[in-house]
């Protein structure tokens, strides 16, 4: 039985974008994720140790996207999710990655990706 753990506006700045003047500035990337993640025995046993640390996940979420320069949203999306799988055994997830101020006539564009079965 899985419930979901969901961080929500998860804001990292980062080099991103296929121009030559996006790769001199930082740029904002906004992440909302929902996760599937048995909490059952977290929960039971009131214990950290048996839950999806959505604390680890947002600062390992920070950490990989501020690391290095990106051309492409998919890329940032693609990348992220396939990691968040093998390091934290995620069963399933959606991600929406947006970036803001990307269409001036837009609030926001970006791209969801959804891996795994529930
Ligand atoms: N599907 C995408 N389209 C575009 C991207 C992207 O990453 N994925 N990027 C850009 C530019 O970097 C844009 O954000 C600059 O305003 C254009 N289209």
């Amino acid at each position: 039985m899985y419930d979901t753990i969901f961080i929500e506006k998860l804001t990292v700045f980062a080099t991103i974008g296929v121009y030559d003047w996006e790769q001199q500035i930082k740029q904002k990337l906004v992440f909302d994720l929902e996760m599937a993640w048995n909490s059952q025995r977290a929960a039971a046993e009131d214990n950290v140790a048996y839950c999806l640390n959505y604390a680890e996940v947002s600062q390992f979420i920070i950490d990989y996207v501020e690391a290095k320069p990106f051309l492409l949203i998919e890329t940032v999306a693609y990348q992220v999710a396939e990691q968040l799988q093998q390091r934290f055994a995620i069963p399933w997830l959606r991600l929406k990655l947006s970036k803001p101020g990307a269409v001036a006539q837009a609030a926001t564009v970006g791209i969801v990706v959804e891996r795994g079965q529930r």
